[in-house]
């Protein structure tokens, strides 16, 4: 793992590189972490600059992602990476969407939104439940970095009809992975880690810095 403050010849960037993650969703830190800390980089949370949720008043990821980005980088002083992402049922013309979080309305209670959900998809036959997550990633290397990088990247699976398992956050118990028979919540952490949306984002988020810190 390399980051832009590194030397050219790529050794101990991440031990001194600090960046902070614009995310308050417990769940999102968890994977961030462990993701970041498999290629040696430790993130700290906003919360430790004291940065508030920011209000999510785009109308795309991509927006809402830069307004978390921008607001974590000019409270901490740091470099930010934000996380903006969402589950698009088909069956229902893409909502949740951007509202994934606040679907079932404030506070944002991850219960409600599955119950809300399957609520929605009550009448809904099995071979029409098709939905996709997004992960939107944007990194700042500061507060009015005009050439922020953005990755997005999603993930296939369909609505079940009953929660199953107990891993992962958000809809993830609803969320069937028809290749591997099981839910996300009934994923190991790595393993979600290696296929999941965010995964994969970050995984295309890190080999950009990478490149651009090799010219
Ligand atoms: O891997 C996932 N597994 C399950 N659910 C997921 C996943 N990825 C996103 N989701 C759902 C959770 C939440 O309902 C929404 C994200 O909303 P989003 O605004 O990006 O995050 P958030 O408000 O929880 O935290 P924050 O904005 O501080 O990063 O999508
Ligand atoms: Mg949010």
């Amino acid at each position: 793992m390399a980051l832009p403050n590194g030397d050219r010849r790529g050794n101990a960037v991440s031990v001194t590189h600090a960046l902070v993650l614009a995310s308050g969703n417990a769940g999102k830190l968890r994977e961030f972490g462990q993701l970041l800390k498999s290629l040696g980089l430790s993130v700290r949370p906003q919360a430790e600059f004291g940065v508030d949720d920011v209000e999510e008043t785009g109308l795309t990821f991509v927006e809402n992602a830069l307004l978390k980005a921008r607001e974590a980088s000019r409270v901490s002083g740091l470099p930010a990476l934000a996380d903006d992402s969402g589950l698009e049922v088909d069956a229902l013309q893409g909502q949740p969407g951007i509202y994934s979080a606040r679907y079932a309305g404030e506070p944002k209670s991850d219960a409600r939104n599955n119950a809300k959900l399957l609520e929605a998809l009550a009448d809904v036959p099995r071979e029409e439940r098709s939905a996709r997550y997004w992960c939107v990633l944007v990194y700042l290397r500061h507060a009015d970095d005009p050439v922020p990088i953005i990755v997005q990247r999603s993930w296939e699976g369909e609505i079940l009809e009953q929660p199953r398992g107990e891993g992962g956050f958000g809809y993830d118990p609803l969320f069937w992975l028809p290749e591997q028979g099981r839910s996300v919540a009934e994923l190991a952490a790595e393993e979600k880690n290696r296929l999941s949306h965010r995964g994969r984002a970050l995984e295309a988020l890190v080999a950009t810095l990478d490149e651009e810190r090799q010219r």
